[in-house]
């Protein structure tokens, strides 16, 4: 058969850097419109608004224990041999503000998380006091001499007035929620989730519940990337799933580019007579951006742009379509919801074992992190060939390796890529 132009642009492709590609890409993966959602909503979420602490906190002198608010200079000639008493004038439970001022010779029974009362200087646990009616009065005695500003929070505290609590971008997690709830903020402006469209293209491709038939397999791309898309943050819509046909996916991509803001396809992609996607980000429907990556798996690794939309075609392997949505499609789905940091966190590890194979492009290989003896080691998985699926969910870490002409020894240092690592 002779080899048409066509087939000369498909076999001979430049690879990009990885890098490259990312870099690439991120001149799209811009924090998209925000929403105001209820605070209760918004954990993982990132900030598109600057918080400032309308009141300082805490907002009024709180007591950190259960016992008396006192004045200290009453207590200064106080000791065992010389216990002093003070007249009980008020009871301050949490919640209730003291109408009282604490002059000398008198406290007010307090609980912790009260506001003590002024004239009061500090605050005396309850343990190192005795209580006695005299003389009609009810009184409390204590033997130790207290300093001033004992047991007292004070006034701003943790947070001044105006200072600013959380910046743009921050993502929202249990602190954050906690400190935005101090401070009643109870509707959060963040940014929208991008909504991500996801579809699979094989002829080979059996729906869930479809019964197996011979030669065919079941669809757990779309299924993993969806996964994918929401721990990125993204709104994930499966599409269904189409055959290995170029006009029929052109028209379900080209929708799908108008109505998501971005489209993410498994398959097709290599250099196969079926590979349609691989046709597809060369015609003239879209702008490639590229469609070989100098990684493994995944070389094969395609994206193109339409009216500003990304396409990523990722391939059809699972091992190298996990890959190739961790190093392409996370980052964008992190810059599209505002993070400002959108790429796997990257650590030096020991490389645990011998790396046996070889090649020309570095390797993002499925692996496990381990501590021992206070150095983190690398152990690659047993099998991670790019159509194996199985280990991917054993993996905690891409480790990733150079281009080698021979074997990576066991010891080696080599930089591991999180894949459960935070966003913040
Ligand atoms: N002559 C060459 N052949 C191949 C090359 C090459 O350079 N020259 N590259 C190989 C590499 S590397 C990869 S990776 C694959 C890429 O394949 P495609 O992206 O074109 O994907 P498909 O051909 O559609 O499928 C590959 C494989 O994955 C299975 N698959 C596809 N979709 C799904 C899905 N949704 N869920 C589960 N599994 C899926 C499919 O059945 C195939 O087994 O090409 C090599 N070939
Ligand atoms: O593109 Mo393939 O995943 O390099 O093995
Ligand atoms: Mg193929």
């Amino acid at each position: 058969m002779k080899q048409t132009k066509d087939d000369y642009d498909k076999f001979h492709r430049k690879p990009m850097q990885v890098h490259n590609a990312q870099k690439l890409l991120s001149s799209y993966g811009k924090p998209g419109p925000t929403e105001k959602i209820p605070l209760q909503e918004g954990h993982g979420r990132f900030l598109a608004e600057e918080v400032q602490a309308p009141h300082p906190f805490p907002r009024f002198r709180r007591s950190g224990m259960d016992g008396y608010a006192i004045r200290s200079e009453d207590t200064t000639q106080c000791s065992s041999d010389n216990m002093i008493w003070l007249d009980v004038i008020d009871e301050i439970p949490c919640g209730y503000v003291s109408e009282k001022t604490i002059i000398s010779g008198t406290a007010a029974r307090i609980m912790t998380g009260a506001e003590v009362p002024e004239g009061a200087d500090a605050v005396v646990m309850l343990e190192m006091t005795e209580l006695r009616e005299h003389e009609g009065r009810t009184q409390m005695g204590l033997k130790r001499m207290i300093e001033a500003g004992k047991n007292i929070t004070p006034v701003g505290f943790e947070v001044k007035e105006g200072e600013v609590l959380l910046r743009t971008g921050r993502q929202i997690q249990a602190g954050e929620i906690s400190v935005l709830a101090s401070f009643g903020v109870h509707q959060v402006t963040v940014y929208q989730k991008p909504r991500i469209a996801i579809f699979s293209t094989g002829s080979e491709l059996l729906t869930l519940d479809e019964p197996l038939q011979p030669g065919k397999i079941r669809n757990s791309n779309t299924y993993m990337l969806a996964s994918q898309v929401r721990v990125a943050g993204g709104e994930p819509f499966i599409l269904e799933a189409v055959m290995d046909d170029l006009p029929l996916a052109k028209a379900k991509v080209e929708q799908a580019l108008q109505e998501y803001d971005a489209v993410v396809t498994s398959g097709g992609v290599s250099v196969g007579d079926y590979d349609i996607m691989g046709d597809f980000a060369r015609s003239d429907s879209v702008e490639m951006l590229y469609n070989k990556i100098a990684m493994r798996p995944g070389s094969v690794t395609t994206a193109a742009v339409k009216d500003g939309k990304l396409l990523f075609a990722l391939s059809g392997n699972p091992g190298a379509c996990f890959v190739g949505f961790e190093l392409f499609v996370r980052p964008f789905i992190l810059q599209s919801v505002g993070s400002g940091k959108p790429y796997l966190t990257e650590w030096t590890a020991v490389l645990d074992q011998d790396y046996t194979k070889v090649n020309a492009f570095t390797r993002y290989v499925r692996g496990r992190i381990e501590v021992r003896d206070g150095i983190l080691y690398a152990i690659p998985a047993k099998v991670d060939e790019s159509s194996v699926m199985v280990t991917i969910k054993d993996s905690d870490c891409l480790i990733v390796i150079p281009p080698a002409k021979s074997v990576t020894p066991a010891g080696d240092k080599v930089k591991v890529l999180l894949l459960k690592g935070n966003t913040l």
